[in-house]
């Protein structure tokens, strides 16, 4: 039964007829982009955002996903509303401003942080390099070192073979640019694979 809804709904999607709801948290630090990325995936326009200082929610259909979308301030009295937030959670979006070495050993903190929390446990967690239309940002290798994300899930989902059997979280990073709207789409659609 299980097999025949999953070719159904596989169909479904197909035609862009289903959408998968998802409930997804937009962290990290204070001017990673976080606002910046829904703003582009609401209206597909970047607009200069103020730093976040009260949760934006928002709806979107970003592919096959229905999200509901929370973005959260990322400066350091804002981070401690994310706890709040992290009950049934279906997916979070970590981004890290890829040009902003010096803060990369605190972005790994709250990154560990989270992978650490029981109620994020086995949740997938797409991890977003963002600024890279900016010659100085680090590349996928470099940021997976600071972040201690050397051994991911793997970007190929279909793969028997991933790099990392956790089990606990599937975790991926993926660069991109949200004001040149490089690089979250392939992300997203990893993201989607984890989400039902
Ligand atoms: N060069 C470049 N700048 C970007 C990109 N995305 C966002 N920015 C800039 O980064 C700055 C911070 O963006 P925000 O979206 O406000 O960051 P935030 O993560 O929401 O920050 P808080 O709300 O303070 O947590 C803004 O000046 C954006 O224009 C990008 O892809 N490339
Ligand atoms: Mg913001």
């Amino acid at each position: 039964m299980s097999v025949l809804w999953d070719w159904f709904y596989n169909l479904l999607a197909s035609f862009g007829l289903y959408h998968k709801n998802a409930k997804i948290l937009f962290l990290g630090l204070d001017n990673a982009g976080k606002t910046t990325l829904l703003r582009m995936l609401k209206d597909n326009r970047a607009v200069s955002a103020e730093p976040t200082i009260h949760p934006n929610t928002e709806e979107l259909i970003v592919g096959q996903l229905k999200l509901k979308a929370f973005d959260l301030g990322g400066h350091e009295t804002a981070r401690r509303l994310w706890q709040d937030y992290t009950t049934t959670v279906d997916g979070v979006v970590f981004l890290v401003d890829a040009i902003d070495r010096q803060r990369f050993p605190e972005a790994k903190r709250e990154l560990d942080n989270l992978l650490s929390s029981d109620e994020l446990r086995g949740v997938p967690f797409l991890v977003l390099g963002n600024k890279i239309d900016m010659p100085s940002a680090a590349s996928e290798e470099e940021l997976k070192y600071a972040l201690g994300l050397v051994d991911t899930y793997g970007k190929d989902v279909s793969s028997q073979f991933h790099e990392n059997d956790c089990g606990a979280c599937p975790i991926e990073v993926f660069m991109c640019s949200v004001v040149r709207r490089m690089g979250y789409k392939d992300a997203f659609q990893w993201l989607s694979n984890f989400l039902n």
